[in-house]
């Protein structure tokens, strides 16, 4: 196969330029449709521009990444846009369709949060299979999935995806999986849930796929309050309060100095903790009979986790993202402030404030800030992709094939 593959190489030195030219993407369609695996080797965020698209052929060609995906290219999609603040009901829109359809997926960016989709359809009667990195629950008779993105299957058919957080598609690691799934899912309607912020890059994107786009906007259905006042000191820590801070060490230490106190006991909350332990401390949190009634937590609860918290409180507006510590994004503190009082939930008014006074600034203009507008996707080369590419280069180890590979797709 890699022989015909190379081959098909040489031709393109040739000129697969003007073949695609003249043949428009059938070629890349079936050319393509041998790409369908992704691997995690590097990610590249490219500026996408739809008039960067020209004909061009090459392994390095990452500019028309929506022919990958021919199963939801042979689809009239109608897209949904829901879009709006925190706690403005979009996820609960987009699954109430998913309920009604015969057959669905969602994708969402936490496992915590596919977890609360199976259970939610499974509960009512809609049998959903939970597919994470982590853990394969699949359930008699299901046509329904809940899924982490990265786990998304762009070769099946469903009626209905939703897929949550769609901002996410700019984040510099994950954005990719976001980018797949939003070109690669086979649906006949398909829900994306988000951030205003990112309207205009998915308009731009979906331009060449020919789906049917549709914004829905929403407003918040519970007020969330900025406090003037910052928590000062732990005796003012009550029922219902969700501390966030960013490292684990600091997550125990906390949760040592608020029950050493007598009066609270603290859940945890956190990315890392095994997949049954988080499950179980967000239970025990939103369970108002249990003692546990205050939660600490880094900001694995700031994506569309529903939780029973009536004040979030910052302990620090400052993270390490891998590299530097850096001050919080506006929506990264829109992301997590808005956990506090959500619709339904025990708390119908949400407040927000700090740790301490100097950062509640921060904060305040935060709140008031948009979230700035997205303007690149995360994109991702198959592993076909650079397997082919590599076989043209036999004499070069991984390392510097990457380099290349990497180096070459950014002049295009
Ligand atoms: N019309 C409704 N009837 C009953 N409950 C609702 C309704 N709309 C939203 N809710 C509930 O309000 C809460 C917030 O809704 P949802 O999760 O859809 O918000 P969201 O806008 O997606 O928020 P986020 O961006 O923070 O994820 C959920 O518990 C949801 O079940």
């Amino acid at each position: 196969m890699a022989s015909l593959l190379l081959r098909q190489r040489r031709v393109s030195a040739l000129g697969v330029s003007r073949i695609l030219q003249d043949n428009g993407d059938s070629f890349r369609l079936r050319l393509e449709s041998k790409f369908e695996t992704f691997a995690s080797i590097g990610v590249m965020i490219r500026k996408y521009s739809s008039g960067k698209s020209a004909a061009k052929f090459d392994f390095t060609d990452l500019t028309c990444p929506h022919t990958w995906y021919p199963n939801a290219r042979k689809k009239n999609r109608k897209v949904f846009l829901h879009v709006g603040p925190t706690n403005s009901g979009k996820t609960y829109h987009a699954l109430k369709r998913l309920e009604s359809s015969p057959s669905g997926i969602y994708c969402g960016p936490l496992r915590l949060l596919a977890w609360e989709v199976s259970k939610r359809l499974n509960k009512a009667k809609v049998p959903c299979d939970l597919i994470t990195g982590q853990e394969k629950e699949e359930v008699d008779g299901a046509k329904h999935k809940a899924v982490t993105v990265e786990m998304a299957d762009v070769t099946a058919d469903y009626d209905c995806a939703i897929i949550d957080e769609i901002q996410m598609l700019g984040c510099k690691t994950r954005g990719f999986s976001f980018t797949r799934a939003l070109l690669g899912i086979a649906a006949d309607e398909l829900h994306l849930c988000g951030d205003a912020a990112a309207v205009a890059l998915i308009q731009e994107l979906l331009k060449v796929t020919g789906d049917d786009v549709q914004v829905e906007s929403y407003e918040r259905l519970s007020p969330l309050v900025p406090l003037e006042v910052p928590l000062g000191s732990f005796s003012n820590i009550r029922t219902g309060d969700c501390i966030v801070t960013f490292s684990r060490k600091e997550i125990y230490q906390l949760k040592k100095r608020i029950e050493s106190r007598g009066k609270h006991l603290c859940s945890v909350v956190y990315g890392s903790l095994p997949p049954e332990t988080r499950t179980r401390q967000a239970t025990m949190f939103n369970d108002t009979s249990s003692e546990f009634d205050v939660l600490v937590a880094s900001d694995a609860i700031g994506m569309g986790l529903n939780l029973n918290i009536s004040r979030v409180i910052f302990s620090t507006l400052k993270k390490f993202d891998g590299s530097e510590m850096r001050d919080l994004t506006v929506p990264e503190i829109k992301q997590i402030a808005g956990r506090a009082g959500r619709y339904g939930s025990k708390f119908p008014m949400g407040e927000v404030t700090c740790l301490d006074a100097d950062d509640l600034p921060l904060l305040h203009s935060s709140l008031k800030s948009p979230s700035p507008i997205l303007e690149q996707a995360g994109l991702f080369p198959s592993f076909d992709l650079i397997f082919m590419y590599s076989r043209l280069q036999p004499k070069r180890g991984l390392y510097q094939i990457l380099g290349a590979f990497y180096r070459e797709c950014e002049i295009i």
